[in-house]
């Protein structure tokens, strides 16, 4: 069998006292867009740093397709791709430029393929790197980690500053990728992105790995809202007993549940009298990713009192701080 494209093995980094990454663990397998989630400082750049070899793990290990990514960084290079949160870049080479340097460097790149990769992103490489909006840095960035077509792509917040046009591209552009049997691994802090475009995810906080969850099954699990219009008057109650509802409250003919799981036995309770009409609301992940996050989300808004409580004692609370 094949090895996963991607492992990471009891992996822990410290940098000092803090501990950046703790003996997180997991593998992606081939053809899979693998998420890594988490607010900022959860660790997610630090163990990408760690599986490129650009930095060294305190210990655990971690192997791209098979090979050592601290013993055969060179070999792993050829059949990767990344984009890095923070790609430097020369502000005076203009976007085409600095992808020939880039390619340069790396060899037995396509150009026909290129130019295809800048008409789906729309990226304008024309001009100097130093003119350019973030949405266009971040082109270029896509651009140069796929430029190679390479077996895994490891993306660190690859949304960033772009469009939402520019994304749908983007993510179409990643599950071709994926169905031509690549591998890739992306990191985020936004729950939308992940939802839309991977298989599985990641959840980590603190260093440590929280969950890893087909996003199938996560939205299997997720609370759903419905609304339904009755031909009469109904009784919360009667539908708070009903497999899967977990809250149910009723004003007059209208009922209001939130429910996880099938909706079957739902549908059974509900279609033993008149239904006028059934409104679905949307999955709510939020509520799954607060559910991970509490703590965190807890503290930003203490943090966020503390500011303000400081501001509050300076003789000027205007701007950011008095916000
Ligand atoms: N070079 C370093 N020296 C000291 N501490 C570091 C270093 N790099 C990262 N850290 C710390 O390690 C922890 C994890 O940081 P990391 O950058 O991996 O988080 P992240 O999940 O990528 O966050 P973000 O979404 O903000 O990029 C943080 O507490 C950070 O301050």
């Amino acid at each position: 069998m094949a090895p996963a494209p991607i492992e990471i093995d009891h992996l822990t980094k410290r940098f000092g006292d803090v501990v950046a990454v703790d003996d997180v663990s997991f593998e992606i397998a081939e053809g899979e867009i693998f998420g890594f989630l988490g607010p900022n400082g959860a660790g997610k750049s630090t163990t990408i740093r760690c599986l490129l070899d650009l930095i060294r793990p305190t210990s655990g290990s971690c192997r791209v397709l098979g090979l050592d990514s601290r013993k055969d960084a060179v070999e792993i290079r050829r059949s990767l791709g990344f984009l890095p949160s923070d790609l430097a870049m020369y502000p005076n080479l203009t976007g085409r430029q600095t992808l020939e340097f880039l390619a340069h460097l790396r060899g037995g790149v396509d150009w026909a393929w290129v130019d295809e990769l800048c008409e789906r992103l729309d990226a304008d490489l024309g001009r100097r790197v130093a003119e350019y909006s973030s949405g266009n840095r971040q082109k270029v960035g896509i651009i140069q980690a796929f430029m190679n077509r390479p077996k895994v792509a490891v993306l660190d917040e690859p949304i960033t500053g772009l469009d939402p046009l520019v994304q749908l591209e983007f993510h179409a552009m990643l599950r071709q990728h994926v169905a031509e049997g690549n591998t890739v691994f992306l990191s985020s802090h936004t729950l939308s992105e992940v939802e839309r475009v991977t298989d599985r995810v990641a959840f980590i906080r603190h260093g440590r790995l929280v969950a890893v969850e087909r996003m199938d099954d996560l939205r299997a699990k997720a609370v759903r809202r419905l609304r339904l219009e009755f031909a009469a008057p109904v009784a919360a109650e009667e539908f708070l007993s009903v497999e899967g509802v977990h809250e149910a409250t009723a004003d007059g003919a209208t009922l209001t549940l939130q429910y996880e799981g099938s909706m079957a036995p739902l549908l059974k309770a509900a279609t033993s009298r008149e239904v006028l009409s059934v409104e679905s609301g949307s999955l709510d992940l939020d509520e799954m990713f607060l559910e991970f996050y509490r703590d965190e989300v807890a503290e930003a808004g203490a943090d966020a009192d503390t500011a303000r409580g400081d501001a509050a004692d300076e003789p000027t609370t205007t701007g950011a701080g008095g916000v």
